[in-house]
């Protein structure tokens, strides 16, 4: 199935473009931001994801993108035009939901040629890109039946089949994988990913889990409070959080503050841990330590100390390839100093 978007901006174009938007909830005098002062390009046929916890303002930045909630303030451009005010059903967005939301009294071809017969296309070509998107998620062979007969699973591809046959500017996934059970979910994690690739389509997906987002993305952006956080490639994301929330986000645990770097943050696997005596070797940090526990983990211990840090006692988890240390043991903590990550601010949210 080609792509897609019949569309006349210029190439380099972002899909979506945010700019300085807001939303903000309730009276004058009470206003909550839902979302506040919020800028970002989608950059055509990337994988975007809106990462961040609950109540972040992802599913708001969503629904604002499809049309369904008005920016309080700031301009949403669509193919490089000004389509703040445009009603959703002349953005030519799809949307595949948490809750699959097909007509249970359709069959699956119906349910996928909907979108299209509501865009006045002849029938034939109705029919026939409702087989090729069924096609695409590897459900033709089930095209008579209906809802209620197909897995959880099964009736998410056929959500997916019936947002991709209208070949929107951009395909908009409100967390859809998380009604499907663990297993499926890691599965159709490959296959959201591979009908992407083979339409071409620009996509942004809502989601808070980082594993998902960092395996599905290719442009990351990290929200908190209806804010951004930090955004880019998920290469680029990972190994350099910018501050402590994304560092805890992203499954960061230890923070301390070292003089001469400030407060940082350092994978397990990036720390070392000494015996007594033991030279450290190289350049680095080197803390004091108490081991509090072990947990053995097969090819390694994950070993937590008490480490003496800059601004006083940080617990602090090593992998540690051997199991030669116990509860109770005075250590030594070497922190590669290309290893340490340097955070803005220290303290991530509690700043604002
Ligand atoms: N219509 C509304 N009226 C009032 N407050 C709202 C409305 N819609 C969203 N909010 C509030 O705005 C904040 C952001 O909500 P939003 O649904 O965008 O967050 P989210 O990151 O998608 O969270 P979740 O992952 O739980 O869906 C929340 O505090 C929510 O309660």
């Amino acid at each position: 199935m080609a792509n897609t978007a019949e569309t006349a901006a210029a190439p380099g174009t972002p899909v979506v473009r945010l700019d300085g938007v807001s939303r903000e909830y309730g009276k004058a005098s009470g206003a909550f931001a839902a979302v506040s002062d919020l800028s970002l390009d989608v950059p055509r046929g990337s994988f975007t994801t809106l990462l961040g916890p609950s109540g972040c303002g992802k599913t708001t930045t969503l629904r604002m993108i499809a049309g369904f909630v008005r920016p309080t303030s700031g301009r949403i451009l669509l193919e490089g035009a000004d389509a703040t005010s445009t009603p959703p059903e002349k953005r030519n967005i799809g949307m595949v939901f948490q809750s699959y939301a097909l007509f249970p009294h359709m069959t699956l071809r119906d349910n996928v040629a909907f979108g299209l017969r509501t865009r006045r296309i002849a029938k034939p070509e109705v029919l026939r890109r409702a087989g090729e998107a069924l096609e695409l998620v590897g459900l033709s062979h089930l095209a008579d039946r209906r809802p209620a007969q197909l897995s959880g699973g099964q009736q998410q591809r056929v959500a997916l089949a019936r947002a991709v046959a209208v070949r929107p500017s951009v395909l908009l996934l409100d967390e859809p994988l998380s009604n499907l059970d663990a297993r499926l979910r890691v599965q159709m994690r490959q296959e959201l990913l591979r009908v992407q690739r083979e339409t071409g389509l620009t996509a942004v997906l809502v989601t808070h889990d980082q594993d998902e987002a960092l395996e599905l993305s290719d442009h990351l952006v990290i929200m908190n409070g209806g804010r951004l956080e930090q955004q880019g490639a998920p290469r680029e994301v990972f190994p350099a959080p910018a501050n402590r929330f994304v560092a805890e986000f992203l499954g960061y645990q230890n923070f301390l503050t070292v003089p001469g770097h400030g407060p940082v943050t350092v994978r397990p696997e990036h720390t070392r841990l000494l015996a007594d005596g033991e030279a450290a070797g190289g350049d680095g940090v080197l803390l004091d330590a108490q081991v509090r526990g072990v947990t053995y983990q097969g090819s390694h211990c994950l070993v937590e100390v008490a480490a003496a840090s800059g601004d006083g006692e940080a617990t602090l988890h090593c992998l540690h390839p051997g199991d030669d240390v116990r509860p109770g043991a005075r250590v030594r903590i070497a922190l590669p100093h290309r290893h340490l990550v340097a955070l803005a601010g220290g303290a991530g949210t509690e700043d604002r």
